[in-house]
């Protein structure tokens, strides 16, 4: 069954639960809904950051020496406002489009070539936690939902040299069902009302927002940096709160309860899979 687990590539809008699958109860129920940087990547490995989507890009070899710095500064004024506990969502959101809009436009600069992108991610010190076997909507944003293996790089190119972004623009304190309006995704899901939810900021929150008729929703934080600062809001909004933890066994663990009820049920009255 564990081999079953691990099918399709990860994080592909509209994919859905794995083929092949037999369970009858609880999985044709469930959806996993998560962010992609620090959630499903790693935040740190032996004491240092690992990069966040847009880090393996901005310091990569394919950014002017100029180009670098100025990201660098970008992040090192928008990160703080990211992440501070005393502003609210509504002064963030504005500052957060702005820092992603600058960026963006950095990108653009840089005239960067498609197909040099796989080889910057494979270069990169990012990580996943752990290779989630399962299929997930991942919120991923500006340089797109990036796999670690190969990035699909969301954005038009001519000639296979970055021209912009395509809209809408999802940051950190966006992520809800209106950005993907006219996906499709939800309806396509509709019958999943069970959701695992799996952030890292208080915007990840807002993630199943659209989700028609959800009744059962299991919110997991990762909660990464100013742990202190931070926690008491975590413990207020996430039903789960994960402090430094840089795997993914909780998740994990939990599918795996859920896979042994599964089994059990099915086994009472005889059933598929059984
Ligand atoms: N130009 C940017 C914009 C954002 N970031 C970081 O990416 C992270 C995305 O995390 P989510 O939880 O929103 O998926 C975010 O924490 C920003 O710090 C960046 O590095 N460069």
């Amino acid at each position: 069954l564990k081999e079953e687990m691990v099918f399709h590539e990860a994080s592909t809008l509209g994919s859905l639960w794995p083929v092949g699958y037999a369970g009858i109860w609880f999985f044709p129920l469930l959806q996993v809904i998560s962010d992609f940087d620090m959630t499903l990547s790693r935040f740190g490995c032996n004491g240092r950051r690992c990069p966040t989507s847009h880090n393996i890009l901005d310091t990569s070899r394919v950014i002017s020496e100029d180009g670098k710095k100025k990201l660098k500064d970008l992040l090192h004024h928008y990160y703080p406002i990211e992440i501070d506990p005393n502003r609210t969502l509504e002064e963030k959101r504005p500052l957060m489009v702005e820092w992603w809009t600058k960026a963006h436009e950095l990108l653009v600069q840089q005239k960067i070539h498609k197909s040099d992108i796989a080889e910057i991610v494979r270069e990169s010190e990012a990580m996943l936690r752990y290779r989630l076997g399962v299929v997930v909507l991942s919120f991923g944003h500006g340089v797109d939902t990036m796999e670690l293996r190969a990035v699909c790089l969301s954005v038009p190119c001519a000639q296979g040299i970055l021209t912009h972004f395509k809209g809408p623009l999802i940051h950190t304190y966006n992520k809800n069902n209106s950005v993907l309006q006219g996906s499709g995704y939800f309806q396509q899901l509709s019958t999943r009302t069970s959701i695992i939810l799996l952030g890292d900021s208080m915007g990840d929150l807002t993630m199943a927002d659209g989700v028609p008729s959800v009744e059962n929703i299991l919110k997991i934080g990762f909660l990464n940096d100013k742990v202190e600062e931070r926690r008491k809001k975590y413990l207020d909004s996430y039903d789960i709160v994960l402090e430094s933890d840089e795997t993914l066994d909780v998740v994990n663990g939990i599918l795996r309860y859920l896979l042994g009820l599964e089994l059990h049920l099915q086994s009472l009255v005889g059933g598929e899979g059984a």
